[in-house]
Parts: C-alpha cells; sequence; structure tokens
C-alpha cells in the first residue's frame, strides 16, 4: 500500500539539530520519529515503488472457474478498470457521534484532474485523509468468540467489545467499512512503509505546512536529505531546478515566515514534486490539493492553479519540462479554481458522492443540490 515517504506536510515548529539529524518533533503533527534506519516517518504523504500485481479485488484468479460470459464481464471490467489509480468504495468515516462518510463511492484514473466540492463540513478533507492513507474507513466488527464458545457476527459494532470485557475474549476480527484501492491492490489499515502501492501520492496541506525553523531549501529538500542517499550538493540543485518549476528564484535560504502566502504555497507544491532521481523506479504519482487557493488574491488564486496544471503530465513547468503528476485532485470551494484547474467534478453531500460530471456540465446540472450550491442561494435542499 501506501506508505508516507513522500512530499507533504505538516503544521510546524519543528526543533532539529540537521535536516540529516536522527530525530525530532514537530509541533501538532502525529507521528514522528524519523531515524536513518528508518521507516517511520510521518509528514504527509506518500508513497512507494514496486511491483503491483493487482489482487485482492482484480486478481486474475477471480477469472478462472466461472462460466465463459462472466469471465467475459469480469474481463472487460478489469481491463476497463486497468487505468485506474485510486478507488474509494462504499467508505463510511465517522468522528465519534458525527457520521461523515455514508458509503462513498469513486475512482480516479490515470491522467484526471478532479475536483472535489460539497458544502462545509461535509468531509471531503476527510476523503483526501483517506486517500494519502492518514486516516482509515471505520471499523466494524465481524465477529468475535468468547471463552464459553459465543460467537457474534455483524452488524455488531465494534462498541460492543468493551461492553463485555470481563467475557475472555478469545478473538475478534475487526473489518474496514469500505475500501480504498490504489492501482488496484486493496489497502487495509493506515500507511506503512513495509506496504505496497507502486503509486506516490502527495497531499498538499491547505495551510502549506512548511517548517518554519527550516530554510526553503531544507523544507523542499527534506525528505531527499532524510531518505535517500544523494549528495547534499545534488540535493541543493534539485530543489533549486524544482523551485524553478514552480516559478521561484533565489529563495533556497529564506524561512518560510519570510514568504507570502502565495510563495509558501508553491513552496509546498514544490515539496511535494521533487523526487530522488537517482531511484531507478519511476511510478506515477498522484497529488492531492486540499484548498490550495484558499485565502489568495485572485492573481495569486490563478498562479497557482496554473501550476497545477503544469506540474500535470500533460503540462509544461515554468522552465518548459512535462509536468510529472499523473492525476490529481483538488478540494475546492473557489469557482476560478474548479474552472481552470479541473476537468471533472465529484460532488459530496451529506456523506455521499451525490453528482458527478464533467466541469463543464456543474451550472447545467438538473440536480437540485448542484443548482443550490452552484447559485449560492438559501432556498434548496442544504440547510445551514
Ligand atoms: N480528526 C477529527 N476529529 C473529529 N472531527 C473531525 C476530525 N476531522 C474532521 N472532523 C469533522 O468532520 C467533519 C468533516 O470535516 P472535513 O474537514 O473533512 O470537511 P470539509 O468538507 O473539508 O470542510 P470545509 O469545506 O469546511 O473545509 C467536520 O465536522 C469536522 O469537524
Amino acid at each position: 500500500m501506501v506508505s508516507l515517504v513522500g512530499s507533504v506536510l505538516f503544521p510546524a515548529k519543528m526543533h532539529h539539530e540537521s535536516i540529516r539529524s536522527r530525530k525530532f518533533c514537530v509541533e501538532g503533527a502525529k507521528v514522528f520519529n524519523l531515524t536513518s534506519s528508518g521507516r517511520r516517518f510521518v509528514c504527509a504523504c506518500v508513497a512507494p515503488s514496486r511491483n503491483l500485481m493487482p489482487t485482492d479485488g482484480l486478481s486474475t484468479s477471480k477469472f478462472t472457474g466461472s462460466s465463459n460470459e462472466e469471465n467475459l464481464s469480469m474481463r472487460r471490467e478489469h481491463e476497463e478498470d486497468s487505468d485506474v489509480l485510486i478507488e474509494c468504495r462504499d467508505v463510511y468515516k465517522s468522528f465519534g457521534e458525527k457520521h461523515i462518510l455514508r458509503g462513498v463511492n469513486f475512482k480516479i484514473r490515470h491522467g484526471e484532474a478532479v475536483g472535489i466540492i460539497g458544502p462545509s463540513g461535509t468531509g471531503k478533507s476527510t476523503i483526501l485523509k483517506i486517500i494519502a492513507g492518514l486516516l482509515a474507513p471505520d471499523k466494524v466488527l465481524v465477529s468475535y468468540v468468547f471463552q464459553k464458545g459465543l460467537l457474534f457476527f455483524r452488524p455488531f459494532k465494534l462498541a460492543l467489545y468493551s461492553a463485555y470485557p470481563g467475557q475472555n475474549l478469545v478473538s475478534s476480527m475487526v473489518n474496514e467499512q469500505g475500501e480504498v484501492y490504489i492501482r488496484g491492490r486493496l489497502r487495509r489499515g493506515l500507511i506503512s512503509d513495509e506496504e505496497i502501492s507502486g503509486l506516490r501520492i502527495g497531499l498538499v496541506f491547505q495551510s502549506a505546512a512548511l517548517f518554519d525553523s527550516l530554510t526553503v531549501r531544507e523544507n523542499v529538500g527534506f525528505l531527499l536529505y532524510e531518505k535517500s542517499s544523494m549528495p547534499e550538493d545534488q540535493i541543493a540543485e534539485l530543489v533549486t531546478e524544482t523551485l524553478a518549476a514552480v516559478g521561484l528564484k533565489g529563495v533556497e535560504d529564506r524561512l518560510p515566515s519570510e514568504l507570502s502566502g502565495g510563495m509558501k504555497k508553491r513552496v509546498a507544491l514544490a515539496r511535494s514534486i521533487i523526487f530522488d532521481t537517482t531511484n531507478d523506479a519511476i511510478e506515477p504519482e498522484v497529488l492531492l490539493y486540499d484548498e490550495p487557493t484558499a485565502g489568495l488574491d485572485p492573481i495569486a488564486s490563478t498562479v497557482v492553479e496554473d501550476l497545477i496544471r503544469s506540474v500535470h503530465f500533460n503540462g509544461e513547468d515554468a522552465v518548459g519540462k512535462p509536468g510529472k503528476i499523473a492525476s490529481y485532485a483538488v478540494v475546492t470551494h473557489q469557482h476560478s479554481t474548479i474552472k481552470r484547474a479541473v476537468d471533472r467534478l465529484l460532488f459530496l453531500y451529506e456523506g455521499k458522492i451525490v453528482w458527478h460530471g464533467m466541469t463543464h456540465e456543474f451550472t447545467s446540472s438538473t440536480n437540485p443540490i448542484v443548482q443550490q450550491f452552484a447559485s449560492g442561494s438559501l432556498d434548496g435542499p442544504i440547510k445551514y
């Protein structure tokens, strides 16, 4: 599956000895034991390498032993889905009593530029975090066995487990409620470096989430300093090249506090697209942007929107090289971002994708939820 290895970031005040030092902590973030041997890393994003033979839901063994017709239809489905990089199937996510996602289904295919929109608090950022592996779907108890031989099956929920603390539980089985597939491979639980995905997934947080105490160079090259065997001067060169690709020059030695909001977002973008050029395995990469233009003036928004397009493999970066990002998903509320940076939209409402379509179909949709959202009207099914 996906391991957090590659790009993104968190809010931060960090104490460190040097970028290649062994340990430090980041306020407000979750993990954070960076070791040289080190596989445990948090931050934000991304991912592994290696082979991926479809398993689980897409196993070729599924094509044996059934009728020819069934085989053909399954093969067709498999072929149609061969370009799917990320799939959420019936994903549920709650926070305490708040049931945020209630059966979310969608696919992101190779080459797509997808927007995720919907009213505030509907779970758009939550979806990105689930895709990136920072959050797991809800858990549901499938069965459990007590010493006295009692066996319970669904729909008993995990909460029941703690309702029988003294009953000598022998074993239990808990499944995730919903599935996330990364290139056809089912992800179980949260991201772990040991797991395999064959897809690099980067998450660019809304806040840019740069390390306050590190220079721009150290922020952008963070993972390479920490994880790769590249010499430092080569990393520095690559950082300069990557900053140029997002239209920034001569800022390598600045601290984040010396940058404007738009520049910070570009630095965060540079951090999410830099990768180890000495590594043979070249993987497609998906970037997830959480409100990349929030808080920016209209012109700065346009710059960032064009940047998002430019690092896509259909685009051309600021120094004229083709972009490297295979697909991306953008959570946004901004019309300009929807129009300029996205081709297809997913509309999330009350825990489900209630509409999807091409961007140009959005304003002409007859779906009352979409109509109300597009017009900003107070009248309609969406209540605040
Ligand atoms: N870690 C968490 N613990 C508790 N509640 C959470 C957590 N993360 C998100 N939530 C809640 O889940 C809901 C969905 O949050 P999320 O940030 O995904 O929404 P959103 O659609 O991205 O919102 P917005 O458009 O306002 O940014 C909110 O009610 C939020 O308070």
